[in-house]
């Protein structure tokens, strides 16, 4: 959708006289006449409210603004080049309340909001107590709201009207373009990165690694690991924290299913030390190579992951195996075009990235849903027991609906992927907001998981309000999308809920988990989000 511009007015109110203050080059506005850069300061003519203004030029856009101390007056629309002789005089606002001024006529509303922190704009807002932030701003702001992010302005979107419109992205308004810029040094070319259609091209080569067939067997694997991994090395029993031990399950099981390799020990730790260091770096605010940085480690984990996906290719190549590396190596379209090698290694590297960390938070979150509600524990290991101890097949995993019902409410409350970032490509609309060219835009999902207007006491964990005959998620269609929606959508969502099953089922066959009454865990919000405590829990054996 692009943005409807009224024609110049010639009887517009122009009025406005001398200077102003100075432009703090961050204010965008709609297509403007061309004016020579001699106006910068040049005088406004015809003022009627006596004061004095100056048309300035934002640095940034090279658009020319009338202003006062304050306040965006009007944008310009005439100039000689000596004096402005036409500019809007119906956008009165205070800018640091507005991300811009809709164009006269467009009927839309700026969006509101503030810069935050002159220096670290909303840095310490995302990565503190991030769902308060977001639901404090939806109060003050609304479900769209502006804030300063890595030096630019960002809209955070929080309404599922709004949300939707981005993601399903039908007028192809919005690229992916903002995540290049965020986490393009680690992850350049990964799926998620790429826009449109060469973004469709390469999604359409690679489902062909997610179909029935494949799942099945990395279900087979998954489910083999998991068994030897909890019989050789889990506690039966005893006070333990959970999350790093979910975080190497989870790991190791990747290795099988993504490498499909037996690394030894040093090898295998070398690698997922990589693969752990680069979203970490990706989303850190210095970013600079120095010693034991965040960056510095993220960049050579980065160079550890690639070398090493570069020397398997030709043994995937030349082998048949079930791992998903294989089968992107072997992945054809309906045309039988392939990937190359760079393209493969740069998904690898993505596809990791966007797998590992987000099922061992869900998976751990679990954890602590099951021990804290153990009606909900009793009732996902009935439908365990029911299956049995024999292999998991696909089919067997529709019953399991109490791990399903619990992995969808702790994924509503901590969305593993707590945000999916965006570029307008063009000035457009936003519902009724106007959104210029080139701005950033962070969909928030953990905001939209617990508005209060739709859900019901949306900070508590309620596993049965995704339940046939109450079904909250099912107000709107984009009110719950931890996997995203639209073209974007989490290409692993079955893979992710295969795993989580497989995982739970054994758990809980084999386990009693248990928290201290009434611990709740503290979630960071660094990178993804995660428990700072690692989940203290107790283990009693079945
Ligand atoms: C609980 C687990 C997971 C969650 C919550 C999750 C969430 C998401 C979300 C929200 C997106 C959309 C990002 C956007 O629109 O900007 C996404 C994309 C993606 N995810 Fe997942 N994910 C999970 C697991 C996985 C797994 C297991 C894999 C791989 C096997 C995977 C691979 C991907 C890829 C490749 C994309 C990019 C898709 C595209 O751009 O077309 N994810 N994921």
């Amino acid at each position: 959708m692009s943005v409807p511009t009224a024609p110049l007015d010639p009887s517009a109110d122009t009025s406005g006289d001398a200077p102003t203050s100075p432009s703090d080059g961050a204010v965008a506005a709609p297509r403007p006449r061309p004016v020579g850069p001699s106006i910068g300061t040049g005088p406004v003519d015809r003022a009627r409210d006596g004061a004095r203004h100056t048309a300035r030029r934002v640095r940034a856009t090279g658009r020319f603004l009338v202003k006062a101390p304050g306040q965006v007056l009007g944008v310009v629309r005439e100039a000689t080049p000596s004096s402005v002789v036409s500019w809007t005089r119906d956008i009165a606002l205070p800018y640091e309340h507005s991300l811009a001024a809709p164009p006269v006529g467009s009927g839309l509303r700026p969006v509101p909001g503030h810069a935050g922190d002159p220096v670290l704009g909303c840095i310490r807002d995302l990565t503190g107590d991030r769902v308060r932030w977001l639901m404090e701003s939806n109060e003050r702001f609304g479900p769209v709201f502006w804030q300063q992010l890595a030096g630019r302005r960002a809209v955070f979107v929080m309404g599922p009207d709004e949300a939707g419109q981005i993601l399903v992205n039908a007028d192809k308004d919005f690229s992916n373009d903002g995540w290049q810029e965020l986490i393009g040094k680690f992850f350049d070319r990964g799926l998620m990165l790429l826009s449109f259609q060469e973004h469709l091209d390469h999604r359409r080569i690679m489902q062909s690694a997610f179909t029935p067939k494949r799942l099945r067997g990395y279900l087979e694997g998954m489910d083999r690991r998991i068994s030897a991994d909890l019989d050789a090395s889990w506690p039966t029993e005893g006070p333990t924290t959970l999350y790093q031990r979910m975080k190497d399950l989870a790991m190791r099981v990747a290795a099988d299913v993504f490498l499909g390799v037996e690394l030894d020990r040093p090898s295998r730790d070398h690698l997922l030390a990589g693969f752990h260091a680069q979203p970490r770096a990706a989303t850190e605010f210095l970013r600079m190579d120095l010693p034991g940085s965040l960056w510095g480690r993220g960049r050579n984990g980065y160079d550890d992951v690639t070398r090493w996906l570069r020397s398997q290719l030709d043994d995937k190549r030349a082998g048949d195996g079930d791992d998903l590396f294989s089968a992107m190596v072997h992945a054809r379209d309906d045309d039988g075009s392939a990937f190359t090698d760079e393209e493969i290694v740069r998904h690898m590297n993505f596809m990791w990235f966007a797998a590992h960390d987000t099922t061992t938070l869900a998976m751990a979150m679990m954890a602590w849903g099951f021990a804290a509600h153990p009606e909900w524990q009793e009732r996902a290991y009935a439908e365990s027991a029911a299956l049995g101890d024999g292999p998991l097949r696909p089919e067997d995993l529709k019953s399991l609906t109490a791990i399903e019902l619990v992995m969808n409410e702790v994924m509503r409350l901590w969305p593993p992927v707590p945000v999916m970032v965006r570029q307008a490509v063009r000035d457009t609309a936003l519902g009724d907001y106007y959104i210029p060219e080139g701005t950033w835009i962070a969909v928030m999902n953990p905001a939209t998981h617990r508005l209060p207007e739709y859900w019901t006491d949306p900070d508590t964990f309620d596993p049965g309000r995704f339940e046939e005959g109450r079904e909250e998620h099912k107000q709107h269609k984009h009110l719950y999308y931890p996997f995203g929606a639209g073209a974007h959508k989490c290409i692993g969502f079955a893979f992710a809920q295969l795993e989580t099953k497989a995982m739970w089922h054994r758990l809980l066959l084999t386990r009693r988990f248990e928290v201290a009454p009434g611990y709740e865990p503290e979630m960071g919000w660094k990178a993804l989000p995660e428990p700072t405590d690692d989940l203290p829990v107790t283990i009693h054996p079945r």
